[in-house]
């Protein structure tokens, strides 16, 4: 869902201490607020209703606000202290997703497909009350894995709405085991209730950007997000030989 009134930019109080910070939908190329070669993207999936606006929400104001307007696609900003560097965060909220009978068994808007190319890490989210948006999952991550076909997905599964134990149609091992085919970590949150698990399962997924990140110096890889990047050649070795191979042309046609 969106959050009310974003459509403009926010001011709201971080609390608990992490000050004053934007809540604020920013373009999708900003060109301000913005550590070079250090954004990290994120994309919040999963099906209708498992609060994945009250997710963001929670991470980035440490507030649960009940009642939110129907999700159009916000985009969140924040800067965030990693390993004690500085990442600026992009949170991409998405219209849910819906499974549906056709081969690829996902109804996926365009907008959550542009979402999930241009994201590097993904949080899936369920609702451990309703076992149908936990179906929805592994069909989801095949859909962004046809999107970026190669290499490692950061990605992070949540099981949401974990103050509802009563209500539970999933059960904290199927998740665990989802998680791991999926090649992620499993957090149980509750949006409702708790800050910090929302806090640990967003800074975990950062991490993991980050350290897919490392292999390339934290440049953005476009087009090929999970692809190693090959390794440079030697260019002051490459210069020196091509120096070499035109002086002694120049050589051998001064001698002629
Ligand atoms: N009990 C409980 N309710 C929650 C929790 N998280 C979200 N909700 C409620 O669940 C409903 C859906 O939350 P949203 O954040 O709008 O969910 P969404 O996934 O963004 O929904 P869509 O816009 O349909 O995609 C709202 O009424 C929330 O107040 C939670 O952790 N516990």
């Amino acid at each position: 869902m969106r959050l009310a009134g974003d459509s403009a930019p926010v001011t709201m109080s971080g609390g608990g201490g992490s000050g004053n910070f934007l809540l604020v939908p920013i373009p999708e190329f900003p060109l301000l607020d913005c550590v070079p070669n250090k954004t990290v993207k994120i994309v919040v999936l999963g099906a209708s209703n498992v609060g994945k606006t009250a997710l963001i929400v929670r991470f980035l104001t440490k507030r649960f606000i009940g009642d939110y307007e129907a999700n159009t696609g916000a985009l969140y900003s924040r800067k965030v202290t990693l390993d004690g560097e500085e990442v600026s965060l992009q949170i991409q909220d998405t219209p849910c997703v819906a499974l549906q009978d056709d081969p690829e068994g996902l109804y996926c808007q365009e907008q959550i497909n542009r979402s999930i190319y241009w994201a590097d890490g993904y949080v899936l989210v369920f609702s451990i009350t309703d076992h149908n948006s936990y179906r929805t999952i592994q069909p989801l991550y095949q859909h962004v894995r046809r999107i970026h076909p190669s290499g490692n997905i950061p990605v992070i599964l949540v099981g949401n709405k974990s103050d509802l134990l009563r209500a539970r149609q999933v059960p904290a091992d199927e998740g665990e085991t989802l998680a791991a085919s999926l090649g992620g970590v499993y957090f149980e949150a509750s949006a409702r209730e708790n800050h910090e698990g929302v806090h640990a399962a967003f800074l975990h997924l950062c991490q993991e950007v980050i350290r897919a990140f490392g292999g390339s110096n934290g440049e953005k890889r476009r087009g090929g997000l999970h692809l190693a990047r090959p390794k440079s050649p030697n260019m002051q070795e490459l210069k020196r030989r091509f120096r070499q191979v035109l002086s002694s042309k120049v050589k051998s046609a001064t001698t002629i």
